[in-house]
């Protein structure tokens, strides 16, 4: 008896590891075949198509009934099938990325950078329209310098947030390098440097030395002027050796700033909150009233939780003459309850509080710097 029950149960665990080795080869398949249905996303999102091909999915569906060799329905087939495409057609969705253009630009390499190069990036002409993007719900995520290690806080995007609601989905700290480029590559056919102010202004030293009495001319960005000596055999752009590459030029120079740790740091914005990863950050800001020693009740909650502040910046609100917004960063989560109640403690202190999200504290970045 037992010999016969011993049988049965080797019988049944033989066939049970069969059907475990075919979910595991089902489920490798259905990935693959998730991961090509994400690349003909991008495919319809470049051509502007709609993700849904009824067409498609009706060919394919007689194609498999007549593939099929059974015990499987005709209708099993179809509800299998139709629920992966269901599945395919929702991976299809690609992020929407903003950047600030043009292509090529330092926000764009850090886009890049933040999203590993997947999701369909998307040139807006200003900051503003980063953020409106975001607010009319036309993209996923924006992503917007906030800080340069050289020339401190970037305010246009400081007071942004005081006028959208949108929430801090990541950070990423972007070295910023400059390449001098032209069309030959020849240092001698230079007549004019094209650039960014900020970016003439990060490599002066070096222009003054090695490009002594070359006019210098300001454009309004660094991948503008790398567009424009595209077209000019006299000019020179400092731009990245990205923008080198997408306007077909040579590299007469490669990082010439004065200073070798300039870094950006970029924020990604979207309308989601995100999850607590146990290493984040939390930036709020807030507005105090107009009595003495305001700001120091305010922050007094953040010293007695023992929570480390990273930053606070100060903007005027713009609203009044000489009243102020405080731009802050911490360590933490606002799922953390120490931060929260922290927060909540700040608020009788202040005319106005937002929490402008928490998100994966970024790495300074040393070597990051895309190519
Ligand atoms: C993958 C595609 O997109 C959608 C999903 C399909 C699928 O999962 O097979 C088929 C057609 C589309 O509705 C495609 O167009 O090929």
């Amino acid at each position: 008896m037992d010999v016969i029950k011993k049988d049965v149960e080797d019988r049944l665990s033989s066939l049970r590891a069969g059907i475990d080795s075919i979910d595991a080869q089902i489920l490798h398949l259905i990935n693959k075949r998730l991961q090509i249905g994400k690349e003909i996303g991008l495919i319809k999102d470049e051509k502007g198509a709609g993700v849904l091909d009824q067409g498609r999915e009706k060919r394919l569906l007689e194609r498999l009934a007549r593939l099929n060799g059974g015990p499987a329905t005709e209708d099993l087939v179809r509800y299998l099938f139709n629920v992966i495409m269901t599945a395919t057609r929702e991976i299809q969705k690609a992020n929407r990325i903003s950047f600030l253009g043009p292509v090529a630009s330092y926000t764009h390499i850090a886009a890049l950078n933040l999203f590993s190069h997947s999701g369909r990036f998307i040139e807006q002409g200003s900051i503003r329209d980063i953020f409106m993007e975001i607010e009319k719900k036309n993209c996923n995520y924006g992503v917007v310098p906030v800080e340069n290690s050289m020339e401190g806080a970037v305010n246009h995007t400081l007071d942004l947030f005081s006028e959208f609601d949108v929430s801090i989905t990541a950070e990423h700290y972007q070295r910023i390098s400059h390449d001098l480029l032209s069309l030959s590559g020849d240092i001698a056919s230079i007549k004019t440097i094209y650039s960014h102010p900020q970016a003439l202004a990060q490599c002066r030293g070096w222009l003054r030395k090695n490009m002594p009495g070359i006019e210098t001319r300001e454009v309004s960005s660094t991948s503008r002027a790398a567009a424009l000596v595209a077209d000019n055999p006299q000019g020179a752009a400092v731009a990245s050796r990205r923008a080198a590459h997408i306007y077909g030029l040579k590299v007469v120079a490669s990082r010439i700033e004065d200073h070798v740790s300039n870094i950006t740091r970029f924020l990604s914005i979207g309308g989601e909150k995100k999850q607590p990863t146990g290493n984040d950050k939390t930036s709020i800001m807030f507005a105090t009233s107009h009595v003495p020693g305001a700001l120091f009740m305010a922050l007094e909650p953040v010293k007695l939780a023992g929570l480390n502040m990273v930053k606070l910046e100060s903007r005027p609100t713009r609203h009044q003459n000489w009243s102020y917004y405080f731009f802050m960063d911490f360590e933490g989560h606002m799922a953390d309850k120490n931060v929260f109640d922290t927060v909540a403690k700040m608020k009788p202190h202040c005319l106005y509080l937002k929490n402008l999200g928490s998100y994966p504290a970024g790495q300074p970045a040393v070597e990051d710097y895309e190519k």
